[in-house]
């Protein structure tokens, strides 16, 4: 039987003034996996994954979500069900962590947008999650940008959405935490969740990934497994690089660039 879809892209196109962002882009992600988005820069990741969480409005084409048009979902419904952790969290935001992890739970507050106690101990489980417990009262503006990535990678936590889209979450983050974080979507994913990730190494995606989507200059260039998807000539034409990808085990992937002759 085939894999149950979480999110579909058909014909998906986004264009800013006149200019072709992303073209013709037609898409399953596979529910209850990780899904990378891998590509070059300005290939257009960024751009298809505020498409895929109704972030913004397509030019062509449609997402649907269980064949539901995303755009047609309300706006606390569908932060019900998606959860978007961005590339950046802006300078200035006037919260403290507990606060800010806490904004997590607004689609789901009654009518006074107080937290209850279940509220309270989802965002208290995301801030263990992402090792800030002992930060929860510091303001966020203080955090180190790996302390602040991880506290955005809460707040989605705290959403408690079924799909979880994360725009480079890897990029602020030391080695550890970059492979707890990917253990952590593993997790996530194997209780059903669906992750969809923006990912420039690609070793991290070949070693956590289920299903990869390859972009370049708009279009979509290959998606399935790791195994289908990455193959050297094919990354090398996408990248413009020479790399190797070198495989150790199933789960044991690692690039090498080798030197300018
Ligand atoms: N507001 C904008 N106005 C004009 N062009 C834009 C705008 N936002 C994005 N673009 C262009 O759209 C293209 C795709 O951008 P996008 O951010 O989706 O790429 P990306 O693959 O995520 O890149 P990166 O890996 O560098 O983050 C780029 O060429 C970018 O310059």
């Amino acid at each position: 039987m085939a894999d149950p879809i979480a999110l579909s892209a058909r014909d998906l196109g986004y264009r800013i003034s006149r200019k072709p962002i992303l073209q013709d882009i037609n898409l399953d992600i596979p529910a209850g996996s990780i899904s990378a988005l891998l590509g070059p820069n300005g290939a257009g990741k960024t751009t298809l994954l505020k498409l895929l969480a109704g972030l913004r409005s397509a030019s062509a084409g449609v997402v649907r979500i269980d064949g539901i048009a995303v755009s047609s979902i309300p706006p606390a419904e569908r932060a019900r069900t998606l959860a978007f952790v961005p590339q950046h969290i802006p300078d200035g935001i006037p919260l403290s962590v507990f606060e800010f992890i806490a904004l997590g739970r607004v689609p789901h507050l009654g009518a006074f947008g107080r937290l209850a106690a279940g509220d309270r101990d989802a965002v208290c489980d995301a801030l263990e999650t992402v090792e800030l417990g002992d930060k929860a009262e510091v303001r966020l503006d203080t955090l180190s940008g790996g302390e602040r990535q991880r506290a955005a990678i809460a707040r989605a936590l705290a959403q408690s959405a079924p799909i979880l889209l994360l725009d480079e979450p890897t990029n602020h983050l030391d080695l550890r935490h970059q492979h707890k974080l990917q253990q952590l979507l593993v997790r996530l994913a194997e209780s059903g969740k669906t992750v969809i990730e923006v990912l420039h190494d690609l070793a991290l995606a070949a070693n956590y990934a289920d299903h990869v989507v390859l972009i370049d200059h708009g279009r979509l260039v290959a998606d399935g497994s790791p195994e289908q998807v990455m193959r050297e000539d094919c990354l090398r034409a996408v990248y413009e690089c020479p790399l190797r990808l070198v495989r150790h085990a199933p789960r044991g992937w690692h690039m090498e660039m080798p030197q300018a002759a």
